[in-house]
């Protein structure tokens, strides 16, 4: 069986050398869309009785891990300094400094690095983080998934 959740949230990048728009910096209402993959549980009585894992919990591990982290926070590549430097001086900003550029594509893998150690499977019942879904805008998205193609 196959769960999916997501959450929205807000963050500014730019991609220093791109060859159009976004080389600007701008920000989107990103959304992230956690899969898993699991049996239903069958112990009665227990809250998760029927379920892979409960969703507000699928959430409350994302919104901790990763998007409380990025929400209202510019993510800026470590070797674009430029906008580095600039932001460090703006007082108590909310940074975040990426290893990588911040397209959809490094994003939803960075998210999917991060969460795959995250979701544990405390009912013995195969649960496993299957694919991050990161939308930049409501049109374009990049998956990562648990087979690696696109990790
Ligand atoms: N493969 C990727 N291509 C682009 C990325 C990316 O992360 N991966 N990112 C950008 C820019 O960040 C840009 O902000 C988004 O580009 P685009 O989809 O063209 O934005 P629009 O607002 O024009 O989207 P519409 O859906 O057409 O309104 C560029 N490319
Ligand atoms: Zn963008």
């Amino acid at each position: 069986m196959h769960i999916t959740t997501r959450l929205e949230f807000d963050a500014g990048h730019r991609i220093p050398c791109h060859k159009s728009q976004c080389r600007n910096l701008h920000g989107h209402r990103y959304a992230i869309e956690i899969t898993l993959s699991g049996d239903i549980i069958q112990q009665e009585g227990a809250s998760e009785n029927g379920m892979v894992m409960d969703f507000s919990d699928v959430k409350a591990i994302a919104r901790r891990a990763v998007v409380d982290i990025w929400d209202h926070a510019f993510l800026v590549y470590k070797d674009d300094h430029t906008v580095r430097s600039f932001l460090d001086t703006l007082p108590d900003h909310k940074t975040v400094v990426m290893n990588t550029v911040p397209t959809a594509e490094n994003m939803a893998a960075e998210a999917f690095r991060i969460l795959q150690v995250e979701y544990q499977d405390t009912y013995g019942n195969h649960l496993k983080l299957e694919r991050v879904r990161l939308y930049e805008t409501p049109n374009s998205w990049a998956d990562a998934l648990a087979s690696g193609c696109t990790v």
